[in-house]
């Protein structure tokens, strides 16, 4: 298996550098974030750097790892190990005589990338925050009127609702597809992929004992959950974050950081055993247990790509 380092470097207007790679290469001519082969004996932060500098002219200062995408293309077998860079110094342009351009991460779909892009391009997009509704009981029972003044653009959305019936729990996710779609929001489905046929939902948030009911064949597609939606687990150590990797999730939660009052009793972990999990994790990992906003800072510090969680999360 061939191992590639690439980047997704963002500057400060929250735009993404792609690059055309040149027309004589492998998968030539197609947008790609730069990068390129490890040499022997090389870590992949050192290669990152190196490739950065040869092909921008840049040098990466803030960067971590965000996922692990291996793909086998009917010539070679890649092992892309996925970076994101928020802070380099120089100037960056295509050193080799390649066009790069700046995108908004929402425009990246119209353009055309390898087919190992695709987790990448889901990744590219995804937020810092990953908010967990409270359950109707807690609310009060009308949840969408709770939600609805505090629901953002671009905001997603986890639709936990363990108090309700099968039933009640597809006609609230029906409505709540609706506000949603209505103002730019995301809605992962919990535990639910059956209902992603009839709505017009984002993906679906599978819970640690579905993960560990699934069996190591399982594929997405065998559950009706397609390549354009998302595809999140619940998971709590290395067994399962692997398994989840295997499976092929687009981005994981990982918990509990600290103890909380819905789980009493279960200690944190703690952010040094959490950033060991989430950096080896090969794929987006979302803090959850007892996360405030202001620890969005200590996830990315420690390799996560955010933080989960219902308290807290919500704007008022
Ligand atoms: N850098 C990069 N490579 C990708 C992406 N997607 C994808 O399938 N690949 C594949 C294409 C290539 O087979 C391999 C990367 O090799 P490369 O041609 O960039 O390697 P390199 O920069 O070291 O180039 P060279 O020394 O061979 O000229 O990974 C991507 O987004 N970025
Ligand atoms: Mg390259």
């Amino acid at each position: 298996m061939l191992r590639v380092v690439a980047a997704i470097i963002h500057n400060p207007q929250g735009e993404i550098l792609i690059a055309r790679r040149p027309l004589h290469k492998h998968q030539g001519g197609l947008w790609e974030f730069p990068g390129g082969k490890l040499e022997d004996g090389e870590e992949a932060a050192h290669a990152l750097i190196r490739e950065l500098q040869e092909e921008l002219g840049i040098t990466p200062t803030s960067f971590r790892p965000l996922l692990i995408v291996e793909h086998h293309y009917p010539d070679k077998s890649v092992r892309l190990e996925v970076w994101r860079v928020t802070g380099f110094d120089g100037e960056a342009h295509g050193a080799e005589g390649q066009p790069v351009a700046w995108v908004p991460p929402a425009r990246l779909a119209e353009y055309d990338f390898p087919a190992a892009n695709t987790p990448i391009l889901k990744a590219a997009v995804l937020p810092e925050v990953y908010a967990i509704t409270p359950d109707p009981l807690d609310i009060g029972g009308d949840l969408p009127g709770w939600l609805t003044p505090r629901l953002r653009e671009g905001q997603w959305l986890l639709l936990r609702a363990r108090s309700l019936s099968a039933e009640s729990y597809a006609g609230l996710a029906a409505e709540i597809a609706g506000l949603c779609q209505a103002c730019g929001a995301r809605l992962m489905l919990h535990d639910r992929p059956d209902l992603l046929a009839q709505l017009p939902g984002h993906g679906v948030h599978l819970t640690a004992s579905t993960l560990k009911a699934l069996p190591e064949g399982w594929r997405r597609g065998d559950s009706g959950i397609g390549a354009e939606h998302y595809l999140s687990f619940s998971t709590h150590d290395q067994a399962e974050l692997d398994k989840a990797w295997r499976l092929g999730a687009d981005m994981v939660t990982l918990s509990p950081v600290r103890e909380t009052p819905s789980h009493p009793g279960m200690p944190g972990m703690g952010w040094e055993c959490w950033g060991s999990l989430a950096v080896g994790a090969g794929v987006p990992v979302y803090a959850l247990g007892g996360m405030r906003r202001e620890d969005v800072t200590l996830a990315h510090r420690y390799g996560g790509q955010g933080i989960a969680g219902i308290r807290g999360l919500f704007q008022d």
